[in-house]
Order: structure tokens, then sequence, then C-alpha cells
């Protein structure tokens, strides 16, 4: 028999006018001595009901509870229940609120004993500062920590936990689970846990038991997190099995709102995916460069047709238009900067944010810095030479394409690095990228940052040079993704999976050198880039014009799909868009990302097509001349810029 056995148990609740309600039946669960389990299920499926009765607080009305070996026939010192609104005493200190449970459980040990156990408690959730204040003197976070040592200070066989931190803040949240943590690791006392979080139960439990939706709710399915223990939530998010168990469960959660709503399951199994599409004609923006490749070559090779799609590429004079289309529901997609799906997501537009995911990433590389022919002429070569020739001198005008974008944080990171501060030594104007080349040549602007053609033709116009590539800042950034409301992708899974499929394919395809000539062509086409093939393939055909007589061999200049390996570079993005004061650095950084990297449908897409994804995780991330960005202290590397500065670069 398990330490904790709940046998075929259920509850039936008796109304005021006498009628019944069934709200847990033929409920089957073994808890072992130790285990740490948590359940999870659909509001008010009967998740509290379960742990009341447990507690003894709500007795079964059928089969029965047993806490080693016997029954619980109402509450005892042996199980402790730790709630969400923490129930203390407000007339009590906190110590006092410990140490009244301590004595009405222990009452037969000795005072100096019991105070010895109120300190040890206290000292285990720090809060003997704060030991000798009233409840309503102190945080939230800090009443609940009290619960928990209240709970424990009773040494319970069983705590019992309903909800304990849902009504937290995330940074308190995440610190008093990674406490429970520590907690538990060290003592090993038996936990139920009712929780909504699926990151908190999979971070926390050894298995999760998922309920029905009620009435007569039973355990549906339980999942043994595959977690090495001691866990670090770093360790945790890194691991390949948490995101699988994470998305289980998710689908899990799911499917039970739906059947709730009367609905049926949003996802599909993955047979029909590509069967019944929600919507098959589609508006996918770009911007006419060289790299809006992946749209234009499933356009042209028919692979968005193969997938049963119908669909309109709209050319967009630059990101701020791709953007609003996003918004305004004008387009179904983009390929488009990344950082505008964070930047977005996180309010960075001073509205309600629409929530933009990055559901798959579409090219890397690809941009370059270009500077007026005038600093060649006056001896610059290198970021340190433009530095020098700053002092004393008018601020040059840089353009950059949008301040959501890795041309905005890879030029100011490039300025920045030779201590030129780019909101005061320089200004920094946002213009469409094919505007960038007509506004060098009016002596608008001294230089820009954009992808191709642009700087190619301004170097072979004999307008700049390109004094650093984004490859020489850092080879293999992310570049564009193809962007999508949250919202759009909720309405429409299989389309989504239709089109992910189809720029796969696309990607693929263009990745071959074989097809190079081709590619040029397709791309280089009125309407595409609309550019002489001549400036188009200096991005694309591996050889690439810095300008006065300076050429390189750059094969990857623009790299097309690549999934990431090491998901700090997103955490760059973010630390850098913070840098630069276009978003607050959430402390809860890992949920932003995540809610912004979407990429399941991705996912199982190339599983789909036989294309095996590589395992990413969070690894540091060193750029030359840069801090190494450690994952584990995403502070340290922001406290490590000499120029740092929240101010956004004005629009023309
Ligand atoms: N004392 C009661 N009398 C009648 N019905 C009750 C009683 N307590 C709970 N219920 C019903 O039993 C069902 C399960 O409630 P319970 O609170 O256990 O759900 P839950 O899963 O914990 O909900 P939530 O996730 O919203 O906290 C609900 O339909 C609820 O209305």
């Amino acid at each position: 028999m398990a330490f904790l056995e709940i046998q075929n148990a259920g509850k039936c609740f008796i109304g005021k006018k006498g009628e019944r309600f069934e709200a847990l039946k033929g409920v089957n669960l073994q808890i072992e001595e130790g285990e740490f389990v948590s359940i999870i299920g659909h509001s008010g499926c009967g998740k509290s009901t379960l742990l009341n009765m447990i507690a003894g607080l709500n007795l079964a009305t059928s089969g029965r509870v047993t806490v080693a070996g016997v029954p619980v026939n109402g509450p005892g010192p042996d199980r402790m229940v730790a709630f969400q609104n923490h129930s203390l005493l407000p007339w009590l200190t906190v110590r006092q609120n410990i140490a009244l449970a301590v004595r009405a459980v222990h009452g037969e040990r000795g005072a100096e004993e019991q105070k010895q156990i109120v300190e040890e408690h206290l000292q285990l959730v720090q809060l003997v500062a704060a030991a000798d204040k009233k409840p309503g003197q102190i945080s939230g976070g800090m009443r609940q920590r009290v619960g928990i040592a209240r709970a424990l200070a009773t040494r319970p066989k069983v705590l019992l936990l309903d909800e304990p931190f849902g009504a937290l803040d995330a940074l308190t949240r995440g610190r008093l689970q990674e406490q429970l943590l520590k907690i538990w690791e060290a003592h090993r006392i038996t936990v139920v846990m009712v929780t909504h979080d699926v990151e908190e139960a999979l971070l926390l439990s050894d298995r999760i038991v998922m309920m029905s939706n009620g009435p007569a709710a039973r355990v549906a399915e339980v999942m043994g997190v595959e977690l090495p223990r001691p866990r670090s939530r770093m360790e945790v998010i890194n691991n390949p099995h948490y995101y699988r168990q994470r998305n289980e469960l998710l689908y899990f959660l799911s499917k039970a709102k739906k059947a709730a709503q009367g609905g049926i399951p949003r996802l599909q199994p993955a047979t029909s995916a590509s069967t019944s599409l929600e919507k098959t004609a589609l508006s996918l923006g770009f911007v006419p460069l060289s790299d809006c490749v992946p749209f234009v070559v499933a356009q042209q090779k028919g692979f968005f047709a193969e997938q049963g799609l119908n669909v309109t590429l709209v050319r967009e004079p630059g990101w701020k238009a791709i953007h609003e289309g996003l918004i305004e529901e004008r387009l179904d997609a983009a390929l488009a900067v990344t950082p505008m799906a964070l930047g977005e997501s996180l309010g960075s537009f001073r509205r309600a944010a629409v929530p933009l995911i990055a559901a798959m990433p579409l090219t890397r590389n690809g941009n370059a810095i270009t500077l007026h022919r005038r600093y060649w002429e006056q001896g610059v070569r290198s970021r340190e030479d433009f530095a020098r020739l700053l002092a004393g001198t008018r601020r040059p005008v840089l353009g950059v394409v949008s301040a959501h974008s890795m041309h905005n944080l890879l030029l100011r990171h490039w300025l920045a690095g030779a201590g030129i501060d780019p909101d005061r030594d320089v200004e920094l104007v946002v213009i469409p990228p094919p505007q960038m080349v007509a506004n060098l040549r009016a002596g608008n602007i001294d230089g820009f940052c954009s992808g191709e053609p642009w700087n190619a033709r301004a170097v072979h116009e004999g307008l700049g040079f390109v004094p650093a590539t984004s490859l020489d800042l850092w080879s293999g950034h992310p570049e564009k993704s193809l962007i999508l409301r949250q919202s759009w992708a909720d309405a429409h899974p299989r389309t989504h999976l239709a089109l992910t499929k189809a720029l796969l394919e696309a990607c693929r395809w263009a990745a071959d050198a074989s097809h190079r000539e081709e590619l040029i062509a397709l791309v280089t086409a009125k309407a595409f880039v609309n550019a002489d093939p001549i400036y188009a393939s200096l991005g694309l055909s591996g050889s690439y014009d810095y300008g006065f007589g300076r050429t390189a061999h750059l094969e990857d200049f623009n790299l097309f799909e690549g999934a990431s390996t090491n998901l700090s570079e997103r955490l760059w993005i973010l630390a850098q868009m913070a840098r630069w004061g276009l978003v607050p650095f959430p402390v809860d950084w890992q949920r932003a990302i995540e809610r912004v990297w979407c990429e399941d449908t991705y996912r199982q897409a190339a599983a789909e097509l036989g294309i095996v994804l590589p395992e990413a995780g969070y690894q540091p991330l060193a750029l030359p001349g840069d801090a190494i960005l450690d994952p584990a202290d995403p502070g340290a590397y922001l406290a490590s810029f000499a120029i740092s500065h929240p101010q956004l670069p004005a629009a023309v």
C-alpha cells in the first residue's frame, strides 16, 4: 500500500434545495512518501475538492483516502494546508502566527524547543527581519512565505498546497518556487500541490496528475516528470524533455478548455494537417530586399501551391507598413525583422500590445553598414577611425530600417564598441531600406545599416563604402522570421502548418548552392526586389564588395532558415533592446522570450518533412568585443555596458 492512497474516491455535494452535485467520481491515486505531486486541470474540475479530501476538510462520500494506512476522517496535524489566501491572524506578528501553530501541534514539547522550531522556519523562508511585523505590514509574497513556514513548522507528513503562488507577481512567484524547491529537496516531505501553472508543476514535481473536466471528474492522465534532480530553473528549461512535456500539459489543458466550452480540440492530429485548411488565400507581406528569398522561392517554385495555399505576396515599402499590416490584420503573416515581434509583445509601441510571434526563423546574416565615401577620403577604415573623426564635427546622421530591427541593434553595438554613443554622438533616423541610397545621395544621411541590395548599390554607384558587414559583428546572427499574430496562429493551425512546410521547403531549395543563379534571377525580378542583378548578386553570389577595391568571399552572407542552437541569441536581442530603452528588461525574461518565439508548429512541420532540427538550449553567448552574455545572470551583462540609454531613434 502506498503512503497516500486514494481509492475509488468520490465527492458528492448536496445543495441547499437538496440537489446533488457529483464533483469527483472514482478517483484513484497512489502517492509515495517523499513524493512531490502536482494536480492540474480545467478551472472548476475539482482539484481543490481532491486536496481538501486529503486534508480531511471535506470527506470523500465514496471510496476512501488513507495516509500511512490510516483513513482520513478529518483534519489532522499530519496533513497541513497552505492556502493561496494564507489565512494568517492579523493581530499576531509573523513569529506569533507560526508559534501559535507550533504550540497547537507540538504542545507537548518544551517552550525552548518550540521557540527553536519557530526560529528555524523563519530562517528557512528568510523572514527573520520581518518576524515582528504583522501580516498587514508585509507584502503578499511574504505572507505567502509565512503560510508555508507555518505549515512546515508543524512538521506534517503531508504538505498540501492550493495554488500557493497564484496571486503573486512573476518575480516573487519565481523566487518562492525556488525556495520551495530547495526546502523540498532538503526535507523530502510529501507534497501535493494544486496549480494552474504548468511550468511551476514541471519545475517542482515528480509527477503531474491531470484531472478530467467535471462533473464526476477523475484522474485522466499521470505524467512522470523526466527532469533530473536536484533541479535549477536554468537546467530545467534547457533540458530537451522540458518543452515536450510542457507542450503535452498545455495540450491537455487546451483540450480541457475547449471541451468545457463545448467545442472540439483546436489542434488536430498531424496527419489531417494538410487537408481542410482553415484558410487558403493568404496575403503575405515582404520588403524588397535580397533576403525575401524564402517567400519568393515558395511562390515561384510552387511550394505554397503544393501545400494548397493561394498566396499573394504584398510588397510593402518598409517595416512600419509591415508592422501596421499585421496589427491591422491586412496581412496574414510577413517575412519581417525579428525584434518587431518582441517589441510589439512587450508593449514597445506605446499602446495595448497585439501579441505577435516569431513562428519560424527564415534568414540569418545579410546586413551591412555603409558610410558615405567622404569618410573614406578622410581616412576612415574602421569604427575607431570613425570615432576619432567625430570630435568637433557635426553629428553624422545614420539611417536604420526600423528601431525594432537587428540593423538598429547591430549598428548601435558597432558604434558603442568604439565609444560612440548612438544617441548623442550620432543621430539615428528610421528610413525604409529602399530609400537609403537616395537619401545618401541627397546628403540627408551620412551612412546607414541595411540589408542588400542597398549597401551593394551605394558601393557600386561610388556613393559609399562598407566598413563592416553584420557578419563581421556576429556571424550567424538571427535576422528575419515568419511573423504572425498569435490570434492568427490560434485560429488557423492547419494553414499555419502548411505555410511553415512551404517555407521550410523553400529555404531548403534556396540553401542549395546549385540554385544560386536561378535564385538571383527570381529575387531581382520586377515584382520582388526589382533591382539590377549586379547588385543582388553582391549579397547572394558569395562574393562581397566592401568598396574601394576591398572584396571578400562571403559564402554565408545570406543564410536561409537556420534553426537556433543557442537560445541566448534571443536573450541578446532582448537585452540590447532594453539597453537602448526600446523595452523594459522583464524579470521573467524566459517567459517573455517563449511567448514570442513560438516554434511548436515549426517543429511539427520539420518533423513531418523529415527535417531534423538541432536541440536548442540557453548557453553563454560571446560576440567579438562584447561581454559574455551568461543566461544565468543577464543582469551582469546589462551592467557591463559603458554606454546605454533609454531612447528611441527619431522617425524621419
Ligand atoms: N461546497 C460546495 N458545494 C457545492 N458545490 C461545490 C462545493 N465546493 C465545490 N463545489 C463544486 O465542485 C466543483 C469543483 O470545485 P473545486 O473548487 O474543487 O474546483 P477546482 O478545480 O479547484 O477549481 P479552480 O481551478 O477554479 O480553483 C465545482 O463545480 C464547484 O462549484
